[in-house]
């Protein structure tokens, strides 16, 4: 099992809660999260040693410890962790340092208000605890070939081995379980990043949605929660969708989102749709293959309906700099692009209008809203 792997998994195994495909409770696999209450969690995990502090914190229970109570005096929590007080104090001060844990008091500890408002999405940050320390240590083994031979460090890289798209074509116990690994990832990322989104759609206006490689059905089943009068189709590859179902499993939502397996880039895409989405899913392909994809769900969507691209744009790198939790936007940055690329193929598919948002969220995002001709809207 790659190192990559093994990390994400421990801490999503250890540090969530209960664990479906996302890892999710009931209550998280809910959150209603839009742009302006977007959990930012990224500023506790900007140094890479506080990182580890805090996923050490989690695993040991520190964390819940502190959660159930305001204050607690440190000397039984360093018992508890069976700590002398010179390393707790260690563990400690880079809690504090990093924002996580305050002193109130000579010998008491508490974690501060910001963390505390930030723990009800201690999925979020698990996961991007776990795919921050596959990817640090990708750009730390491979550094030079990241910038000087990008083939070289995909074929070297950890992260990208855990993207295997070839093992999700014949559903077999070996590929769920390796398949799972990734899409816990994507799911956990989805469930916060659909909102801000969704919430610039006119969902109300539409009947039918397909998105394409749409994972878990995180996003259609968001979407079919904000719009009662909507039902989805996810189109992904057979594993994804064997773990999309589970994913779904006791949602409400569930029965108004159908799985199709699938091929997108071969298959005939489902018809009858108004709205065709793409959420992170261009920056997969090369821009030939990107176009011949837009092309295609620009053919399937019904006359009048809508085509959507969420996509991450190149995350900027000049403001200030990365932190150990950018590493993880930092291994696909060669892939993110801006929504030139898209707007030029959908003008030259037709589409009369073209709207073009940012997002910012931790990382920006562009948003492309373009309306097919014909119909009735
Ligand atoms: C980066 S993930 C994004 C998933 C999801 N839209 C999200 O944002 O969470 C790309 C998705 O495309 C799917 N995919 C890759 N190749 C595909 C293909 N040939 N046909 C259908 N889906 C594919 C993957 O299985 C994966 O679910």
């Amino acid at each position: 099992m790659p190192a990559t792997a093994l990390l994400c998994e421990r801490s999503l195994r250890t540090l969530m809660p209960a664990a479906g495909v996302g890892g999710s409770t009931d209550e998280m696999s809910e959150p209603h999260v839009d742009q302006a209450n977007f959990p930012r969690v990224d500023r506790f995990l900007e140094s890479e040693v506080v990182a580890h502090a805090l996923t050490f914190a989690f695993e040991r229970g520190l964390i819940d410890r502190l959660d159930r109570q305001a204050t607690v005096p440190a000397d039984p929590l360093a018992a508890g962790l069976r700590l002398d007080r010179a390393r707790f104090d260690c563990l400690a001060g880079l809690l504090v340092g990093g924002g996580i844990v305050e002193e109130p008091g000579p010998g008491l500890l508490a974690l501060t208000p910001a963390f505390r408002a930030v723990l009800p999405y201690r999925d979020l940050i698990a996961a991007k605890l776990g795919f921050a320390a596959a990817a640090a240590e990708d750009l730390r083994r491979c550094f030079p070939a990241f910038i000087a031979d990008l083939p070289a460090f995909m074929a070297a890289s950890r992260t990208f081995e855990l993207f295997r798209y070839d093992r999700c074509f014949e559903v077999t116990p070996d590929n769920l379980a390796a398949t799972r690994r990734w899409v816990s990832y994507t799911t956990c990322l989805t469930r916060y990043e659909a909102g801000p989104c969704l919430e610039r759609i006119d969902l109300a206006g539409h009947r039918r949605l397909l998105d394409l490689g749409g994972n878990s059905g995180e996003f259609a089943a968001q979407a079919c929660r904000r719009a009662t009068g909507l039902s989805a189709t996810v189109f992904d590859l057979p594993v994804v969708c064997a773990l999309g179902r589970e994913n779904l499993s006791g949602r409400p939502e569930a029965a108004r989102v159908r799985f199709q397996p699938g091929d997108m880039r071969r298959d005939p895409l489902p018809e009858g749709h108004d709205l065709v989405t793409f959420k992170s899913v261009l920056h997969d392909w090369p821009p030939e293959e990107a176009c011949a994809l837009l092309a295609r769900a620009a053919q399937a969507l019904a006359p009048g309906g809508r085509l959507v691209v969420y996509e991450r744009t190149p995350v900027p790198l000049r403001d200030r700099p990365a932190g150990y939790v950018q590493a993880a936007d930092l291994v696909f940055q060669p892939f993110f692009r801006e929504a030139g690329l898209y707007t030029e193929i959908l003008r030259a598919q037709g589409f009369p209008e073209i709207a073009v948002d940012r997002i910012r969220l931790e990382t920006p995002f562009h948003l492309i809203v373009a309306r097919k001709p014909g119909g009735e809207s």
